[in-house]
């Protein structure tokens, strides 16, 4: 207000202290005298103002004690105390505030003949005197004080100060806010003026007889003074700045019990009304009184509506409850004072009004501008801004990473945790004789609901998800780097895999073995134990399989150690394999397989050796074996439970099994069907379930050992292709030549495809057999990505294309059989499920990890149309969805694109189960959402 000059900026300064404060409504209570009525009638005076604040229910004995009998409020008033008196000691400072340009509302309120009007009247008249001595005393300011009164009667708005009944109208003004259309305002000249008009609308206002009140008012009368003031010296000035608000007079009508009042007809409808109006007035000010929050119901009545801004708003608010003392009102009284406790929690904000000339405005508003443009221009504030942007951008920065390292070490905590009580149940399960190892791993992880969540949890337990195929790799030709691992069975395929969420049951195999070995590990940390069930190197690069109780034939005997089989394997000249030793190998298996108890193997010799199938020469191949456990030891939680089976899977003396080691495994059996994971693509062939989850003989088997057969077939026709192939060869290289053919594997692969020319042909066919099955069999999209983006016709991919197809073969022969078996149905389900979920991350990743050009470019090559809705759905459809062979490279090019092959390492062939190559892999990782580089 740098405009207002003098007194006016004193006045303007010493309003700031209320500008803008929250308030609380002043409540009155006052009490008036029993009527002569009353006393003809013997009405006991019940209530008592005890002091200026309290007022009393002296008949608490007769009526109980449910209700108060004390209630304080701002100021009470006794019966006796004139008019004057409440308004001097109360309603005088509100109704003032008015010529500080603030805006102000006095209101009675209480039960028909309570003496609202006798106090209203009153306080109207004292108030305008006061305002105009004020007046008076103010010669400097310039006053214009307007008058204007309406009534509400039954729900209509009438102007008091015209002859002419008409209704008037509401509308708000987003300025002015609620205004009553073509109401008559009369500017007052003077005190004489005042009292014509207040006489007028007293005239002009319904009043009625009722049983209660010969003058009852029958309506709301609002009357309202506008006072504007400005200061004398400015006026007609450009810089004048002018005050202005108003005080409204409210004198509502009265609450009444119809049977109370004895009306009927006219005055029926008009307590109808009267009530309506007052119980929505009630409900606003319980509402306010509870903190504003929620809808206010101010528009459901025309009183609430017009009092909004005294209720809530900009302005100060006093309110005078008046009460008939007498018992037979007992209860409206104490419906008045409950009114009156709530509107005492009801606050307003109340602010000085003032208008400012056009003049004034500008060059206010140019004072503003100039001051923002030298805070602009000033540096250091400036800076200190940028600091404080950028300090909040670092520390946002620290929040996130802290919160990504909580709940990273919150996920290590729970899986450390569900560990520790997995140890403790196989603990217990060990003290129940039978029991041991046919309990389900507790520790298996719930699904995520998510593919992201899923596998963002496995990524951050580093729990490998084979699906994808984040598998760990065993380099067992690696001397200094093949124990403390777990292991698959030997027919057992090279990754396990898991669903969507749940866990085949080849994982469960590989939870209950892992923990098992490192329970073993420790406990017998000390044992000298030469046996081992891991392969061991031999020195001229072959592998010795590891023996597992699936190839131990009942009462074998066996004592081959590790060391005694490196013994072996030193010696040049060990037995070559022969197709009899592999055939050997597979009824092994298959005895297995089939025997209905498992009989428990001798635990003085309890493994058979294994033919020796090492010495394979040029490829150097080796067996790899996948464990999700192992990722298990990049805990520190873990290498401290490993004590013997170093984290980075260097075993210091891996000291075999134990007897209960092998009671436990042999509970278990082979379920064909946990060879279909649920994203059919990584099928855990040979996976065993738990004990009694099925029966030899069952289906599951028939189908395992038609899976045997086939192999057992292909290992004969291999073998003898290659007696055939290579005979001329081995009579002058010797046994040695014929070894280096037989792969352990579970199949026997040939060391070359055959001519280049004809391994391209055999290439690009069993390429087109694998893609078709894929289709065929739902295979999950990252598992043919990375397929054919690593088999790309390399000679030495014919291992796994055959291995692939053996197994593509027997998952479709499989789920061709699904219609007669619940399980492998749904495996299926799940298989399209899995599916469906891929293709749904595509979508996110599309839009994540591609530019609008890249993918309006992939739009074009897939022929889709650019202005096509859900285009990314239609895309991440298309992908992988035709057998064609240039469609699979495309698909497989985009979804690598996607996750980010490249960036995550070349992956290996020995995810798909063999290594050619020594390596010390410790752990690959694939997501479709993080972007994390693997760890190899
Ligand atoms: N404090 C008081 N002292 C003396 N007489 C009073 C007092 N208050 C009210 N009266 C008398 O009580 C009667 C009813 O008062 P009044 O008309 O003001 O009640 P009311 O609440 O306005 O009723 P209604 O709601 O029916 O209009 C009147 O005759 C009035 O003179």
């Amino acid at each position: 207000m740098g405009s207002i000059g003098g007194e006016e900026l004193v006045r303007w300064e010493k309003m700031q202290g209320l500008c803008g404060r929250e308030e609380k409504i002043l409540v009155l209570v006052r009490l008036r005298p029993l009527s002569e009525k009353e006393i003809t009638a013997n009405e006991v005076a019940d209530w008592e103002c005890i002091n200026d604040t309290t007022i009393l229910y002296r008949n608490t004995l007769r009526e109980g004690s449910t209700f108060p009998s004390a209630y304080t409020f701002d100021r009470v008033f006794r019966g006796d105390c004139p008019t004057k008196q409440v308004y001097e000691n109360g309603a005088k400072e509100i109704a003032l505030s008015v010529v500080n340009g603030i805006n102000s509302t006095i209101f009675a309120y209480g039960q028909t003949s309570s003496g609202k009007t006798y106090t209203m009247d009153g306080i109207t008249e004292y108030a305008v005197a006061d305002i105009f001595n004020y007046i008076n005393k103010h010669e400097e300011r310039a006053f214009v004080v307007k008058f204007s009164a309406i009534e509400i009667y039954n729900e209509v708005v009438r102007d008091l100060l015209s002859a002419e009944s008409s209704t008037l109208r509401l509308r708000d003004d987003p300025e002015k806010g609620i205004i009553v259309e073509k109401l008559t305002e009369e500017t007052l000249r003077d005190w004489g003026h005042l009292k014509e008009l207040l006489s007028f609308c007293e005239a002009q206002r319904q009043v009625g007889e009722t049983y209660l009140n010969e003058k009852s008012s029958r309506s709301h009368q609002i009357i309202k003074l506008t006072i504007e003031s400005s200061a004398r010296e400015f006026l007609g000035k450009g810089n004048c700045a002018t005050l202005s608000a108003s005080v409204n007079f409210v004198d509502l009508a009265g609450s009444e019990r119809a049977s109370q009042a004895l009306s009927a007809g006219t005055r029926l409808k008009e307590g109808c009304h009267i009530n309506r109006s007052l119980l929505t007035l009630g409900t606003v000010i319980r509402k306010l009184s509870k903190g504003r929050q929620g809808h206010i119901n101010y528009r459901d009545s025309k009183l609430t509506r017009l009092l909004q801004p005294c209720l809530a708003g900009n302005a100060r608010t006093a309110v005078i409850c008046t009460m008939s003392p007498a018992r037979s009102h007992v209860e409206q009284t104490r419906n008045t004072l409950l009114f009156a406790c709530r509107a005492k929690e009801v606050t307003t904000k109340a602010q000085v009004n003032v208008v400012m000339s056009d003049k004034a405005l500008v060059k206010q508003l140019q004072k503003e501008v100039a001051r923002l443009e030298s805070e602009l221009r000033a540096p250091a504030p400036v800076t200190s801004c940028c600091d404080h942007a950028a300090l909040l951008r670092k520390k946002d920065l620290q929040t996130e990473k802290m919160g990504k390292e909580i709940r990273e070490l919150t996920q290590q905590l729970v899986l450390a945790q569900s560990r520790i009580e997995d140890l403790l149940a196989m603990i217990d399960n060990e003290q129940k004789p039978g029991k041991a190892g046919t309990d389900s791993p507790s520790h298996m992880l719930e699904g995520g609901d998510t593919w992201e969540d899923d596998y963002s949890v496995r990524e951050s337990l580093d729990i490998s998800t084979p699906a994808h195929p984040d598998v760990r790799i065993r380099e067992l030709n690696n001397p200094h780097h093949n124990n403390g691992d777990c292991e698959s069975n030997p027919e057992q395929p090279y990754y396990h895999s898991e669903g969507t969420g749940d866990h085949s049951h080849s994982d469960e195999f590989s939870d209950q073995f892992c923990k098992e070995v490192r329970r073993v590990e420790k406990d017998d940390s000390n044992r000298e134990n030469s046996e081992s069930l891991y392969p061991s190197r031999s020195e001229n690069g072959g592998l010795e399989l590891p023996i597992s109780e699936e190839v131990i034939a009942p009462g074998q005997e066996q004592s081959t150690s590790v060391n005694e089989d490196r013994e072996a394997n030193q010696v040049p000249d060990s037995p070559a394999p022969t197709y009899d030793a592999v055939e050997q190998r597979l009824r092994d298996v298959q005895m297995t397989v089939d025997s209905p108890a498992c009989p428990q193997p001798d635990s003085q010799s309890p493994r058979a050796t294994l033919p020796n199938m090492s010495n394979l020469g040029n490829f150097n191949l080796s067996r790899s074996w996948s464990c999700r456990e192992f990722s298990m030891t990049d805990f520190p939680e873990s290498a401290g439970e490993l004590e013997s089976t170093p984290a980075n899977g260097i075993e210091k003396g891996f000291p075999g099994r134990p007897e209960r080691f092998w009671r436990n495994l042999l509970h278990l059996r082979f379920d064909p069907t946990a060879r279909l994971s649920r994203d059919g693509s990584l099928y855990s062939v040979g996976s065993p379930c738990l004990d009694g989850m099925r029966t030899p003989g069952n289906e599951g088997v028939t189908s395992f050992q038609t899976f045997v057969a086939g192999m057992k077939e292909m290992v004969k026709l291999e073998y003898e292709k290659q007696l055939v192939d290579g005979q001329g060869k081995e009579t002058e290289r010797g046994d040695l030549t014929s070894e280096k053919n037989v792969k352990d594997v579970g199949i026997v692969m040939l060391e070359a495809p055959g001519t280049p020319l004809n391994w391209t042909l055999q290439f690009e066919r069993q390429q087109k057999e694998i893609i078709e099955l894929w289709h065929t069999c739902h295979v999950s999209l990252i598992h043919r990505t990375y397929f054919f983006l690593l088999f790309s016709g390399d000679p030495s991919d014919s291992i796994y294309m055959e291995v692939e197809l053996r197994r593509l073969s027997f998952l479709k022969e499989t789920f061709s059989k699904g219609s007669e078996k619940g399980s492998q149905n749904d495996t299926l389900a799940s298989s399209m499920k899995t599916l469906r979920w891929e293709r749904e991350a595509l979508v996110k990743l599309m839009q994540k990890r591609l530019t609008e050009e890249e993918r309006e470019d992939l739009y074009e090559k897939w022929g889709i149309a650019l202005e096509s809705k859900r285009r990314r759905i239609q895309l991440a459809n298309l992908v992988w969805s035709n057998t064609n062979i240039t469609l699979a490279r495309e698909s497989a090019n985009l979804i690598a694109k996607l996750l980010k092959f490249s960036e995550k390492g070349k992956a290996l062939k020995e995810m798909f189960g063999l290594s050619f190559t020594p390596r010390y892999t410790k752990r690959k990782s694939f997501s479709w959402i993080t972007s994390k580089p693997p760890l190899l």
